[in-house]
């Protein structure tokens, strides 16, 4: 998905934060799937959609978000493992295709650790004289069912590029966006690896939470402790903390 906003390019409940937070700023949400264009265009969503075909030939952005999907790969090396970025590589190719002038382009999906480094091997590959390119990683937090309040009360918003005068001019650029809405310092920046990585760590730590308290839940159920009993103990600490604690197979 791409979203062009004033010259950028966002996805989903992001692009609608800022159209609404970002009055200035003009959001267009761009998509492969024309089903998904019809439900931006439905009355449950806020935003103007042109069709991809005008947005992709009239594209003056200077940022663009890569938000595409980035499921498990279902062969090859890596099956049942790896994410597949043939979806963050189609949308580098047409990002190529399209660019007229300098862009930041901004890798939303979740990806592995150097993925940007691929894109931007993608776009120099196909670079047109006149046309540079910043990748930026700015890694998405929102949990579904929570979005938008995530969105507009993220604890942090991180932000990695190349630590180059060019590199911090890209990050720059972007945080001016979250500043509308987000205190600065909340607007976290690093190098484009640290913030991808963060993301994957991000992850991966909320899992093991729940997996510690669903192994202690088996010991609970063994010993006649209660679990949540033995959550909110835990969680007390301030060390610890409270959140992601809940056993269960998926609460609601
Ligand atoms: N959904 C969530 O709660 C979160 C998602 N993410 C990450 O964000 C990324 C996107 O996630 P979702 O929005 O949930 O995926 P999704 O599968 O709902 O949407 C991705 C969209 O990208 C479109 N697309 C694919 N290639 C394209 C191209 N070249 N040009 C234009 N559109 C293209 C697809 O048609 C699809 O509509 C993934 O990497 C995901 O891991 C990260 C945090 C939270
Ligand atoms: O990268 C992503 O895609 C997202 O993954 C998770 O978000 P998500 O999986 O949508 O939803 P969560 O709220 O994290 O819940 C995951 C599952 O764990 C369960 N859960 C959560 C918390 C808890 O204490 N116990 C528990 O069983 C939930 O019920 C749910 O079934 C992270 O919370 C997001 O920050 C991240 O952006």
């Amino acid at each position: 998905m791409f979203t062009i906003v004033r010259n950028l390019n966002f996805r989903g409940p992001t692009c609608s934060v800022i159209a609404w937070k970002c009055p200035e700023i003009k959001v267009t949400v761009v998509d492969l799937s024309k089903e998904r264009i019809a439900q931006w265009n439905s009355e449950k969503l806020p935003i103007y959609e042109p069709g991809l075909d005008d947005v992709v030939k009239a594209c003056r952005a200077d940022l663009i978000f890569i938000s595409v999907n980035t499921p498990t790969k279902s062969f090859g090396n890596g099956k049942g493992r790896a994410a597949d970025l043939k979806y963050v590589e189609g949308a580098a190719r047409m990002i190529a295709d399209i660019a007229q002038s300098n862009k930041i382009v901004v890798e939303k999906s979740t990806v592995p650790v150097r993925a940007a480094e691929s894109i931007l091997n993608i776009l120099s590959a196909n670079q047109k004289p006149g046309v540079s390119y910043q990748i930026l990683s700015n890694p998405e937090f929102l949990a579904e069912g929570t979005a938008i309040e995530d969105l507009l009360h993220a604890d942090r918003v991180l932000i990695g590029g190349e630590d180059s005068i060019e590199g911090r001019a890209a990050i720059e650029e972007l945080c001016s966006v979250y500043e509308h809405w987000i205190p600065r310092k909340n607007i976290l920046t690093t190098n484009t690896w640290s913030s991808e990585l963060s993301k994957l760590a991000a992850n991966a730590m909320l899992a093991q939470r729940i997996s510690s308290i669903n192994s202690l839940s088996a010991v609970c159920e063994a010993t006649g402790a209660d679990v949540s009993e033995v959550a909110r103990a835990v969680g007390l600490d301030s060390r610890i903390g409270s959140k992601f604690l809940q056993a269960s197979i998926g609460h609601p």
